[in-house]
């Protein structure tokens, strides 16, 4: 996964693997040129060729590590800001199960905690596994061209050494994986918890959030414990193979040297190079928990990004301007629990319907079925004829625009927070959408005025807030609008406001009202009351509020 964001950075790559290779090459030529310096001075010789010669190449050696250092952590760090990037985008795209699956506390953690730590150790990791491997097949090589018989044993202590590091590795990162799930979940605990402060308080539910975290704390603290013993194991046994190796292979040397078969200088070559190989297993075994973390993190990334939005892209485009929306025998349940039950449901290009309905009724449902945020599990949305199935994605953005009763509003400038950052759209336009929506005076007043950031200079009411988020439609001027009134949440004296603003959003458009009080649907075209996942009535206000026994007529009564 990271490979494929090194590779846009392959001239860097290539860099650090010739670094790389220079520094193994000059760690491996010291030792052999340490054994000619011994035999040399054994032979009465004055080595001041070879001496020079192992100073330039134990600096030469010391250059390459810093240079590989720097370029291998320049490395990691573009790669792991492309990972980054593509999670965020991958996440950004997702559908609602997907969102419904991951809380937005696991998320962050997830999208910047994972990459934050990959990007401080990838580099490490790469040039830990990178520099020990050659060292390790190039100490082999050089000892077997000494002797072939202490070669081979070299070769089978690092073949069992490497069969071990997977084993004990393989089962590190799945413990350490666990410990990063659960510690991302007490993220996505206390996200959700902080966000509803208010609730919580308010209800005297402060202990029982505190008794959730300590008990989720517990959960993590066991499964780091079991990550730590976990990774003490590879240390311990790297200690005592290093040892093993150093001391059989100085015992077989200085054996083949009494039968003559080798020289001082290379009975001590040997050990200079059985001794190289100590550092790394000693450094490897040191850092063994931040790999584990590194390769975690990376499992976990993964693992992200594998999972596929349970609603593929169509390719269809929708046509422009007003759009027809239609509902027909659609069948929708969340997991098992059925929502709605064949209902059809038809609103011309050009006019407004108000749902209505008791709360849980599927309201919300049809919007999200409307807006494609679902697929309908049987019957089929068609919006200007196209089924929601075949809808080409950018076209659905730009033909709908929907208000949720959640508006979120950034701590950006008030510019920002009005176009998302569309840079073609011209200030004159976003001054334009707030006057017609009614905010011109508030507009007015802001110490800064476009370049005023939302949320410290100006905090905004919930009637602002749709006003905010009718603006914004207005600047897009899709051909079909969603609106799932908040008019509970807005204040009375702001609610006049707010329907007019709605008014001017649905005119020449075609609309969706989803109205949660009765008295602002009396301006749609139809009113569908909505029961027990149907269409249990459907007409204009004025008849059904006159048609004695109807629901809303019912309704009207009980909300006098
Ligand atoms: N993401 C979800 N996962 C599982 N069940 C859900 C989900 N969203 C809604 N439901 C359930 O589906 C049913 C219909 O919910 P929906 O929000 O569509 O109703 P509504 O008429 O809009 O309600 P309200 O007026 O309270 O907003 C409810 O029983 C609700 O609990």
């Amino acid at each position: 996964m990271l490979l494929r964001h090194v590779r846009p950075h392959w001239p860097l790559a290539l860099a650090v693997a010739v670094l790389l290779l220079a520094q193994t090459a000059a760690g491996l030529a010291g030792p052999g040129l340490l054994g000619s310096f011994v035999d040399a001075v054994a032979g009465g010789a004055a080595p001041v060729s070879t001496g020079s010669l192992l100073a330039l190449v134990v600096l030469g050696g010391t250059a390459a590590t810093v240079a590989a250092e720097a370029a291998g952590g320049r490395l990691a760090w573009r790669a792991t800001n492309a990972l980054r990037e593509d999670l965020l985008r991958h996440c950004l795209d997702a559908d609602l199960d997907f969102h419904a699956r991951h809380s937005p506390g696991e998320l962050i953690s997830r999208i910047d905690g994972d990459t934050g730590k990959l990007a401080g150790l990838a580099s490490r990791l790469i040039l830990l596994v990178a520099v020990n491997a050659l060292l390790l097949t190039g100490v082999c090589a050089m000892v077997w061209l000494i002797d072939w018989r202490v070669g081979l044993g070299c070769a089978l202590l690092f073949a069992s050494g490497l069969a071990m590091v997977r084993r004990t590795i393989g089962a590190a990162v799945t413990v350490t994986a666990e410990a990063a799930r659960l510690a991302a979940g007490i993220g996505g605990y206390v996200e959700e918890h902080v966000r509803g402060a208010e609730d919580v308080t308010a209800n005297g539910a402060t202990a029982h959030v505190l008794r959730g975290l300590v008990i989720r704390g517990r959960e993590l603290y066991r499964a780091r414990r079991l990550s730590a013993l976990t990774q003490v194991r590879w240390p311990r046994a790297a200690q005592h193979m290093a040892w093993i190796g150093t001391v059989g292979g100085l015992a077989a040397a200085v054996v083949l040297h009494r039968a003559g078969a080798i020289s001082l200088g290379e009975v001590y070559a040997v050990l200079a190079y059985l001794t190289l190989t100590r550092m790394p297993l000693m450094i490897v075994a040191g850092q063994m928990s931040q790999v584990d973390e590194a390769l975690a993190a990376i499992r976990r990334c993964r693992e992200l990004l594998a999972e596929r939005p349970s609603i593929a892209p169509g390719t269809t485009p929708l046509p422009s301007g007003a759009l027809s929306v239609e509902l027909d025998a659609v069948d929708f349940a969340y997991a098992d629990a059925p929502v709605l039950r064949g209902l059809s449901l038809s609103v011309p290009a050009g006019s407004t319907l108000a749902l209505v309905g008791v709360s849980g009724g599927g309201k919300t449902t049809i919007a999200r079925l409307v807006t494609r945020a679902l697929l309908p599990g049987a019957g089929a949305v068609r919006l200007g004829g196209v089924d929601t199935r075949e809808a080409e994605p950018e076209s659905l953005r730009a033909s709908i625009g929907y208000v949720t009763q959640e508006v979120r509003v950034m701590a950006l400038p008030v510019r920002d927070n009005l176009t998302l950052f569309d840079p073609d759209v011209a200030d004159a336009d976003v001054v334009a959408a707030l006057e017609e929506v009614g905010l011109g005076g508030w507009l007015a007043a802001l110490p800064d005025g476009l370049d005023t950031v939302l949320g410290a200079a100006a905090g905004l009411s919930a009637g602002e807030e749709q006003l905010l988020a009718a603006a914004r439609v207005l600047l897009r001027d899709p051909g079909l609008v969603v609106l799932d009134e908040a008019s509970s949440r807005i204040a009375p004296g702001d609610r006049a406001a707010v329907a007019a603003a709605m008014d001017r959003l649905t005119a020449g458009r075609t609309a969706i009202v989803i109205a949660h009080r009765l008295d602002t649907v009396a301006g749609a075209d139809e009113v569908a009351v909505i029961a027990d996942g149907r269409v249990a009535e459907r007409g204009s206000f004025a008849d059904l509020a006159a048609t004695g026994g109807s629901l809303l007529a019912h309704a009207l009564e009980a909300g006098r």
